[in-house]
């Protein structure tokens, strides 16, 4: 048998972040060296949660300092984005390949990330959304697109989401003004009695952004055409939901020598 891959995760404690923990620790192609957090600097994961019981392996504050002491080949990056874009321009220096879920990051990091590893000819993946439906939910939408140039994407989060609108809706629409020729919706003259009813305006498309306690991960596609509608809808009821993707990116990364945005992109 091959070597398992070596991973390191950022953002452990978090609710990605422990569901990535599990999946890495139970497959035998993996193999969990180090994770890296705000806080807990040099203790064990299972001193940490009692959730990690059993997992021997030490928490660092500093990611430079975590990739020289386990030299890792792959960094799993899951926490915040103030804090992603440093990781994963550290991890490109060091030639640990980055495959990312942290969403938040903007179009200049995310073309700066494209340009760092491509030159270096270093595998990054970035996918602003794991799972396998909502993947096919973003393409079947810009399928549907090229005949339906009205869009309304109404996407659904947990209340502690911090970015908004989520990063499977802006990637969802730029798939979209891909394929769909710009239209400004709704009535030319229409006015905003409540500011922000009306939705983010991207190309014309309207993004609905939702927050409530009980959901998870959600998101409506709806487009109109003369007398009919289309609904696409995709939900993911818990987060082991991601973890199919980031497995495939962690075991597809390593063959890669260019960035990737996007699960569609590495899926057959
Ligand atoms: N691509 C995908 O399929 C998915 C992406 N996400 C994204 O993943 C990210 C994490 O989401 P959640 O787990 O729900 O958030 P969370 O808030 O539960 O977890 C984030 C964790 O990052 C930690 N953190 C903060 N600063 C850090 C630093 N400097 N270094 C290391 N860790 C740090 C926090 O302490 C926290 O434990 C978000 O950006 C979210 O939008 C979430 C679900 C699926
Ligand atoms: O924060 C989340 O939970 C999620 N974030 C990602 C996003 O912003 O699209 C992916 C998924 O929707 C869950």
């Amino acid at each position: 048998m091959a070597n398992p891959i070596k991973v390191i995760i950022s953002g452990p404690r978090g609710r990605m972040g422990k569901e990535a923990v599990k999946m890495v620790t139970s497959n035998d192609n993996f193999e969990l060296v180090g994770v890296v957090d705000r806080i807990n600097e040099g203790k064990k994961l299972y001193e940490v949660d009692v959730e990690f019981n059993q997992i021997d392996c030490t928490v660092y504050t500093d990611l430079k300092q975590c990739i020289e002491e386990t030299k890792p080949d792959c960094l799993v990056e899951l926490s915040v984005p103030q804090a992603a874009f440093e990781h994963i321009k550290t991890a490109l220096a060091y030639k640990v390949r980055p495959v990312v879920g942290t969403t938040g990051l903007n179009k200049n990091e995310l073309e700066e990330l494209k340009i760092k590893a491509d030159e270096a000819r270093i595998g990054c993946i970035i996918a602003p959304n794991f799972a396998i439906g909502a993947v096919l939910m973003m393409k079947f939408s810009q399928m549907a697109a090229k005949y339906f140039q009205d869009v309304e994407i109404i996407e659904m989060h947990h209340n502690q989401k911090l970015d908004a609108p989520s990063g499977t809706a802006i990637k969802t629409a730029q798939m979209i003004e891909n394929v769909r020729i710009p239209k400004k919706q709704g009535h030319p003259e229409e006015i905003e009695k409540l500011k922000g009813s009306r939705g983010a305006d991207m190309s014309g498309m309207r993004i609905h952004s939702v927050r409530l306690p009980g959901l998870i991960a959600h998101q409506t596609v709806m487009l109109g055409g003369l007398g009919e509608t289309l609904t696409i809808r995709h939900d993911s009821y818990n987060r082991a939901s991601f973890m199919t993707g980031v497995k495939l990116s962690i075991e597809t990364v390593m063959n890669l020598d260019y960035f990737v945005y996007g699960l569609e992109n590495i899926l057959d």
